[in-house]
């Protein structure tokens, strides 16, 4: 298994969702990093928005047009990478810390497109989620989540302290609910399948491709 083939190839084939013309939102990680000179090439007319200013800078030094996500009100497709996947669609993001920006690309979307190296398929979820917490109130809102462990990185670009839930997430939907409603929260790295539109996993030189919602 060669784990950056496998990368590259589920991203290049991502590539190949996004048409002259559309709104591309643009994920964050090393899987990313393998879609943005794919979609260069590609020398198509599109808007990127980007979910890290780590992708923003990658994406522009190879010449893809990205704009402020303020004004644009939805996008065409969003490709991004993911920490684990399961076999009914239930990610883990936030590996990166960019899960709340990367949730709110992939909401944005029509069609959501996960990329993925044979590791990250699962059969269950498991620890750590990440979570983004607001410096308000920070200790309260641990004592709330526990068990749980601030990561010691640097803040979001939106301020948020990135964090890790540490417990069982044997029901993720259960779970990403309690999560939701916990003040202090700003988001947490649980995406349900409702989300998803296709998952493209690298296995060597394929590409095995899992469609969960049609567009
Ligand atoms: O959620 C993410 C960043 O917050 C990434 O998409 C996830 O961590 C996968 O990263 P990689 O492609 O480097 O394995």
């Amino acid at each position: 298994m060669n784990v950056e083939r496998e990368k590259q190839a589920a991203a290049e084939a991502a590539a190949e969702y996004v048409a002259d013309g559309m709104t591309v939102g643009l994920g964050t990680g090393s899987t990313v990093a393998y879609l943005l000179p794919a979609l260069a090439r590609r020398r198509l007319s599109i808007r990127c928005v980007a979910s890290s200013p780590r992708t923003e800078h990658a994406a522009r030094e190879l010449g893809l047009s990205v704009e402020p996500f303020g004004s644009i009100d939805r996008l065409d497709v969003t490709i991004d990478g993911a920490d684990q996947i399961t076999p009914d669609g239930w990610l883990i993001k936030g590996g990166g810390a960019a899960h709340t920006r990367e949730k709110v690309v992939a909401a944005a979307a029509d069609q959501f497109v996960v990329i993925a190296d044979s590791t990250k398929p699962v059969e269950a979820l498991r620890p750590p989620v990440p979570l983004e917490l607001l410096t308000f109130g920070l200790s309260a809102t641990q004592r709330r989540l526990r068990p749980v462990k601030l990561r010691g990185v640097p803040a979001s670009p939106d301020g948020g302290v990135i964090a890790d839930y540490l417990g069982p997430v044997d029901d993720p939907a259960r779970l990403a609910a309690r999560l939701s409603a916990t003040p202090g929260l700003v988001d947490h790295g649980l995406f349900p399948p409702e989300l998803v539109a296709v998952v493209l996993i690298g296995h060597d030189d394929e590409v095995e491709r899992r469609l969960l919602r049609r567009p």
